[in-house]
């Protein structure tokens, strides 16, 4: 089943043109690598099928919703039931302690402390990362800190994670780890990954590669 639609997606930055009739389609629960050399639109596709930044023409369908038609408080809703988001730096709070930050989107849904944190403690230890629970995001390493924010990620149970360039920062040991925690816990839940890579060894994870070069994308097709 096709979770997610995108067709003829363009978008310019002043007289940069990022994205200029791309396209892609994720089917439930598979793990899409979007690949490409760097500037050639990856991370504005990623942004604009997530529903993060506005397409200046072109249509994202999230089941049989058009993203593009929404008003941003209903995108904003989307966002916070459907998916799930994960970066290269920065996206844990750093005044609240890793267990706080993956309780946190539970907490914004309106579910009460006892419960949130303990989904989140089942979720650190899922990512092998409980003895942080009580530090803030700076005290970690930057690998641990990457398997807390996954575990922020799927928390909410989310239909598609977005993961640009999630073992960016990271060497290499601590980058396979965390894709191998990744895939095998969005496998589990049956979670879609969406995820953006320069890198062949992060792509190997994935079920299929979609490539990106001058802001149009072509779908490669393989079994791995
Ligand atoms: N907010 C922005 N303002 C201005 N230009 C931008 C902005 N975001 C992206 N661009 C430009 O759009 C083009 C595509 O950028 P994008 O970040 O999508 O590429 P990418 O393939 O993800 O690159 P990389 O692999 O280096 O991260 C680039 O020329 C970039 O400089």
């Amino acid at each position: 089943m096709t979770l997610l639609r995108a067709e003829g997606l363009s978008k310019s930055f002043g007289k940069t043109q990022a994205l200029d009739g791309a396209g892609i389609s994720i089917r439930a629960g598979e793990v899409v690598a979007v690949m490409g050399p760097s500037g050639s639109g990856k991370s504005t596709l990623l942004h604009c099928i997530a529903g993060i930044l506005p397409p200046d023409s072109g249509t994202v369908h999230y089941r049989d919703q058009d993203l593009t038609a929404m008003n941003d408080s209903t995108r904003s809703e989307l966002r916070r039931t459907e998916f799930g988001f994960v970066f290269q730096f920065g996206q844990l709070v750093p005044e609240l302690t890793c267990l706080e930050n993956v309780a946190l989107p539970l907490r914004l849904s309106g579910m009460k402390r006892k419960d949130a944190e303990r989904a989140a403690t089942d979720w650190l230890a899922r990512l092998e990362v409980e003895d942080v629970a009580g530090q803030r995001p700076g005290e970690t390493s930057g690998g641990q800190g990457q398997r807390v924010a996954v575990a922020r990620a799927l928390v909410t149970a989310p239909k598609v994670i977005f993961a640009d360039e999630p073992t960016g920062a990271l060497d290499s040991l601590n980058g396979e780890r965390v894709m191998h925690l990744l895939t095998t816990a969005a496998r589990e839940t049956g979670a879609a990954v969406v995820l953006v890579t320069h890198e062949a060894r992060v792509a190997a994870y994935s079920d299929r590669e979609v490539v990106v070069r001058d802001g149009r994308s072509r779908d490669v097709e393989f079994a791995r």
